[in-house]
């Protein structure tokens, strides 16, 4: 019987067909899976047949609908792998089909597809602009180079006639895939020996023979990022019933290297831009994990509850529902997980913990009472980065704490009277049986530190926000040694003010740090713009050593360049925003997949009243999203972090809002503290631009925000 595998081009569409036609598909797959390859040609319903002037002489097409056509790469050498590629309607699969060449990649020795008729027609237009140009993109790297990275003679002469980064994305649909992301990274900066690291290697199987082994077969096991292959009937009837989500499957080399890989010496620190799939990366290693020993328990955590439901539904999905692995991983944030330890090691009513605000007002309230010379703001933030974040117990230690990072000196007897306030609003708190988060985190790393780790493995999402206080509970969740964290997170995406330097909190990731730099939700016009927006600025690396870029990071989906526009008046900007979502669900947008944001949860209420008033279905996005609600989603900033959409309107990004006045230290008062609040909230604005999947419409009234200036 021949073996039947599915390339990631015919699943980019799937999901889209209509019933008849995925009946359709099932029917016609099925039979080459009860078929010989004899019966399969002879079959009349089937009608496999070639495609003339085919530029590849494997293309068959096969009946799917009366209009549909299967578009199939057959095995021609022997082997018995067919490989359904796309599904289209009758004359576009023609068409489709005569244009691709598929090929082996003398480097990856994977399976690339082309547009070859494309780049025939061209390649000389190109070459006959860059006779003229002053310099071309790939001059400095060589013809041997280029070979040796896996790049072959109709590529490379389209290669070279390229001048720069926007003609080499002209071509990407057109190029092999592997190629295409050599060519992308070598474009970027990056030295061949790093492409080959980074792009080669990651694809290249283990024992590749020194020559390339040609059979179809071969070649398709060769590219698991791209193709799955089906073993059974019943594999072949899962996969097509349930909706396909590609994540499940298909991995970036990179995703796969990290997530699979057989186990780690110690800590490991994945990073990447918004949209790499860490947290896809992070459910993999999860899943790793489960299947190595029985015996393994995992804590997996994220920022917010929201994201805990959402990491769990995923994780469903990913383990097929399997209750037995579910049952070994504990998702959840890490105050949930440190509030549980707390309270099973405690008898009677736990301390209640406050939010931001009521702590700021008992700050305020100490300061009151004991007439010192400080800030409440100041006392919050000296308690909150040296006290907690150094787990400062008594005046002594805190006497000779270092207080890198915050700009005013404190001399030994401001000190004191810091302390003092510190003790006044601890005691306050214990008065009122109320405490914080963060001490509620120390308190469950001292009881963890006294009794074995609770679990094998602890998995990091978002891990950009974490304070000190909440390191050391995970730190203190699993023994330190091989596989003990692993650990997903992005700084420029850092909303909250946590300053962390993992190395000092024992999570040392030192030769396994990894990056991630393929963008899958964004269009490159989103990424592009929204990475404008932090061009001015240094980020802070993931582990507080040096600093992160987002060199190389980039998307293969294209689309319209994001919109910015000012209105006079905030009634002006509420009206064009009902429009611009008018707009869309007549596009066909499901609400759902709109998202609206704002700074503030005031600008959300009149947002919210017009969409209603207008009869469109809104959910406010506090917390937990409902699941299965319908309507256009409304969140403030810091609730779009991790959730995306396919249309995504920020509001109100305006002088004082965006950075929002208040939230911001006086450069006068604490500088180093003055420029962390700015760089939060340019961050801020990151995050939510590059929740979009297709569109991004930016606005305010009045005079826009000092952000914007980089990227309009
Ligand atoms: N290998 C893949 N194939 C297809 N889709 C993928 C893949 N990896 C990730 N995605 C999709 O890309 C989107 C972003 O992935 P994910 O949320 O894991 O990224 P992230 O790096 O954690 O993002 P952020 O930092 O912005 O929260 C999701 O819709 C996810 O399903």
């Amino acid at each position: 019987m021949p073996r039947l595998a599915f390339a990631q081009s015919f699943w980019d569409g799937y999901d889209t067909l209509e019933k008849p036609i995925r009946a359709g598909v099932r029917k016609a797959m099925a039979k080459f899976q009860a078929m010989s390859v004899a019966e399969l040609n002879a079959d009349k319903g089937l009608h496999l047949e070639s495609v003339e002037n085919a530029r590849d002489p494997r293309m068959r097409t096969i009946r799917i609908t009366d209009f549909w056509r299967g578009v199939v790469l057959a095995p021609d050498d022997g082997s018995d792998t067919f490989l359904l590629v796309n599904v289209l309607p009758h004359d576009d699969a023609y068409t489709w089909a005569a244009k691709r060449l598929y090929s082996q990649n003398s480097a990856t020795r994977a399976l690339e597809v082309r547009n070859a008729v494309a780049l025939d027609e061209l390649t000389p237009l190109y070459e006959t602009a860059a006779r003229t140009a002053p310099r071309l993109l790939f001059t400095d790297v060589s013809d041997g180079t280029l070979r040796e990275l896996g790049i072959d003679d109709q590529v490379l002469r389209a290669a070279r006639s390229l001048v720069d980064k926007a003609q080499l994305e002209a071509f990407a649909t057109l190029l092999p895939e592997d190629q295409l992301e050599v060519l992308q990274y070598l474009a970027e900066g990056f030295s061949p020996d790093e492409v080959y690291r980074d792009v080669v290697a990651v694809r290249r199987p283990a024992d590749a023979p020194a020559e390339p082994v040609e059979d179809l077969a071969t070649v398709i096991a060769n590219t698991s990022a791209r193709i799955r292959l089906v073993t059974g009937p019943q594999e072949l009837e899962e996969i097509l019933e349930k909706p396909f989500a590609a994540w499940r499957v298909f991995l970036h080399p990179s995703q796969r290297r990290v997530a699979y890989r057989a186990s780690y010496g110690g800590p490991v620190q994945v990073t990447g831009g918004p949209g790499t799939g860490k947290t896809v990366a992070a459910l993999h290693r999860v899943k790793h994990l489960l299947g190595r020993s029985e015996d393994s328990r995992i804590l997996l955590t994220t920022y917010t509850n929201a994201l805990a439901a959402g990491l769990r539904d995923m994780l469903g999905l990913l383990l097929d529902d399997d209750e037995e692995l579910l049952a070994r991983v504990d998702v959840t944030t890490v105050d949930s997980f440190a509030h549980g330890v707390v309270r099973a090691g405690s008898t009677g009513t736990p301390p209640k913990p406050l939010g931001d605000r009521e702590q700021r007002q008992l700050w305020e309230k100490v300061v009151k009472q004991l007439a010192l010379p400080f800030s409440a703001q100041f006392l919050a933030q000296e308690y909150r980065h040296v006290v907690l974040g150094q787990n400062l117990r008594d005046l002594d230690a805190y006497l000779g704490a270092s207080r890198r990072g915050r700009g005013t000196g404190l001399g030994p007897a401001r000190r004191r009277e810091v302390w003092r306030a510190v003790e006044r609003f601890e005691q306050f708190l214990r008065d009122r049986g109320e405490t914080t988060h963060l001490r509620v985190c120390a308190r469950a790393a001292g009881l963890l530190a006294d009794r074995p780790a609770p679990y094998t493995h602890v998995v990091v999402d978002e891990a950009q926000d974490l304070h000190p206080a909440q390191w050391r509970v995970l730190r203190a969740a699993v023994a330190p040694g091989p596989d003990d964290l692993f650990i997903t997170g992005d700084p420029h995406q850092r909303i909250y003010d946590s300053r962390v330097s993992l190395g000092s909190l024992g999570i040392t990731t030192a030769g396994r740090s990894f990056r991630l730099r393929v963008n899958y939700r964004s269009t490159e016009e989103i990424l592009a713009w929204s990475a404008r927006l932090l061009a001015p600025v240094d980020i802070e690396a993931l582990d507080g050593e040096g600093s992160d870029s987002l060199a190389g990071y980039r998307s293969l989906l294209h689309g319209h360049r994001p919109q910015a526009r000012g209105y006079s008046s905030r009634q002006e900007e509420t009206e064009a925003l009902v429009e611009w979502v008018r707009t869309l669900l007549d596009k066909g947008l499901a609400p759902h997949e709109i998202g609206v944001c704002a700074r503030f949860n005031l600008s959300l209420d009149a947002a919210e009243e017009k969409l209603k008033a207008a009869g469109v279905p809104v959910l406010r996005v506090k917390g937990q999203v409902t699941q299965g609600a319908e309507g256009v989603r409304l969140a403030t900033m810091h609730a779009m972090k991790g959730l995306e959409f396919r249309a995504v309107c920020v509001l109100g990004v305006a002088e004082g809002s965006v950075p929002f006045t208040r939230e911001i230290t006086p450069r006068e008062v604490d500088a180093p503290q003055h420029d962390a609040d700015l760089l939060r909230e340019r961050c801020l604005l990151f995050v939510a631009c590059t929740r979009a999947r297709e569109t991004l419409n930016v606005s305010w009234s009045g005079t826009a925000s000092p952000f914007l200036a980089q990227v309009s």
